[in-house]
């Protein structure tokens, strides 16, 4: 039948890959760990990218495109951080039969692949700054356990690579960025995160500092990075040579930032919003808004409820509102409402021989189900007030439920008691990295060890003598520690 085997809050691993195909976001592939993205997630992706991209471009960042291949030389010049990621690299070795002379990587992400350009480009202060932004796919072969969305062999995101004269400029874009990911989440996907900033252990080791917002699902207890910006510091300058000639002719190293959101932001909206009816699209994401279905009844006017149908589609797409009507012929209205529904589509709009008879429409929401009947007089004032409304109260809903997964602690006992209660935990750190490797340590086990997802700009009050839960010593921050993905 239509409906789901797996129940959201009995096995979600199960849930959510069945969410994903009867919803037909995703389609599995042959291949372990890559999955083939269908017009329902690509078109959520297309509208966070028509939000993000003009956004972008008011900052005066310009779209490029590099190449997908990384030369073995370039690649090995970033030592430190390449090292620990090595094993994920993925390698062409041959054209048809033939051996290539030099094996020639993917991109796992494009640092390696433009730096070497950005120092034949950037010669002079006036050739700064260099703010760059590509839309691709990247590959990292990972081992651990494929998600769709969530963690891929090869998935599209957008990456940022800017360059500055002064630290104080990349300071600044990396807050500018990271409040875009912020309405990436809160404001199109309807998900509550956290902005802050990542632990030296947890950072992008080749960086300066690495801030994010940081998703949390309820349903497993794990925190999720959404989306993160960096200042590289002159770190890759110096690799580089990303250098240049001051006003006063002096030579001096590029200030850098980089920073990327992916598909996973898909794969996040999925965990949160979903039911046991299937996807649950907030509306500013749905590629389908509305759809309107007749309901015919034995002879009784067919036509004239497709009139109506029609009619109703016209005037909502004029209003500007994306809406279907599904007029198959080959289901009936009952199978139509829980296809849609396992679709996710906000907003179901019937027409019946009664609506058409009292020139109204039968409309049910798919967040809580509540239907109503609206006059074809205040079809579009009220579709837009319906929608809106149900974008509020699904931010709202997740808001209060991640809320209400936080702990605040002081002691490892309460610690170790909310870990195992699945919760975001928030708890006082001496920010000590021995510390956190030992936290790691003492957490090691199947489910993961925890760690510290960030430590919020939005700082509670610290009181004097306040101790780390870990380690005794004194706690310089609040941090919010976690099993994460
Ligand atoms: O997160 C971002 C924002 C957008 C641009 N990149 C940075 C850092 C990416 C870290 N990272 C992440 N994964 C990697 C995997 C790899 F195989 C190799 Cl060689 C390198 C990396 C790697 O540097
Ligand atoms: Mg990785």
């Amino acid at each position: 039948g239509l409906g789901l085997t797996n129940k959201k809050d009995e096995n979600f691993g199960e849930w959510y890959s069945e969410v994903v195909v009867n919803a037909e976001m995703i389609e599995y592939y042959d291949i372990s760990g890559c999955y083939i993205l269908r017009p329902w997630s690509i078109g959520i992706w297309e509208i966070l990218h028509d939000f993000f991209d003009p956004e972008i471009k008011k900052m005066e960042i310009e779209n490029c495109y590099f190449p997908l291949f990384v030369s073995p030389g370039v690649l090995q010049r970033e030592k430190d951080h390449i090292e620990g990621f090595a094993p994920e690299v993925a390698w062409v070795t041959k054209s048809g039969s033939t051996d290539l002379e030099v094996p020639i990587a993917i991109r796992p992400t494009s640092e390696t692949v433009m730096y070497p350009y950005y120092s034949k480009w950037i010669r002079g202060h006036r050739d700064l700054p260099l703010k760059l932004n590509q839309w691709c796919n990247v590959v990292r072969w990972e081992f651990s356990h494929p998600t769709p969305f969530i963690r891929s062999r090869e998935f599209l995101w957008q990456e940022g690579h800017t360059a500055f004269a002064s630290k104080e400029e990349a300071d600044e874009e990396v807050l500018q960025i990271l409040e875009l990911y912020r309405r990436v989440y809160e404001e199109y996907l309807a998900v509550p995160v956290i902005k802050g900033k990542k632990s030296e252990l947890e950072k992008f080791a080749g960086g300066l500092y690495t801030t994010s917002v940081e998703a949390f699902i309820p349903n497993t207890g794990r925190g999720i990075q959404g989306a993160t910006s960096h200042c590289l510091g002159q770190n890759f300058a110096k690799m580089f040579e990303i250098n240049f000639e001051d006003e006063k002719g002096e030579k001096r190293m590029a200030w850098q930032n980089s920073w990327a959101y992916s598909t996973r932001t898909i794969g996040v909206m999925v965990m949160v919003h979903g039911d046991d009816k299937g996807l649950v699209l907030p509306p500013k994401v749905a590629s389908v808004q509305v759809i309107v279905i007749p309901v015919p009844y034995k002879d009784a006017n067919t036509q004239g409820i497709f009139d109506a149908c029609s009619a109703t589609v016209k005037t909502l797409s004029e209003a500007g509102f994306r809406v279907k009507k599904d007029v198959r012929d080959n289901y009936s209205p009952g199978w139509k409402y829980s296809h849609w529904e396992m679709k996710g589509v906000p907003l179901r709009i019937e027409i019946g021989p009664k609506d058409l008879a009292n020139n109204q429409v039968h409309v049910a929401r798919r967040d809580n189900g509540a239907k109503t009947d609206i006059p074809m007089s205040k079809l579009v004032d009220e579709v837009a007030n319906i929608l809106s409304n149900i974008q509020q109260s699904m931010f709202d809903a997740a808001k209060q439920k991640r809320d209400a997964c936080v702990v605040v602690i002081k002691t490892w006992d309460e610690f170790m008691t909310a870990l195992n209660k699945k919760k975001l935990i928030l708890a006082p750190w001496c920010d000590e990295e021995e510390v956190e490797k030992d936290v790691k340590a003492r957490t090691k086990g199947e489910m993961g060890a925890a760690k510290t997802l960030c430590t919020p700009f939005d700082q509670p009050e610290l009181p004097e003598g306040t101790l780390c839960f870990a380690s005794g010593k004194p706690a310089k921050k609040w941090t919010y520690w976690g099993r994460s993905y």
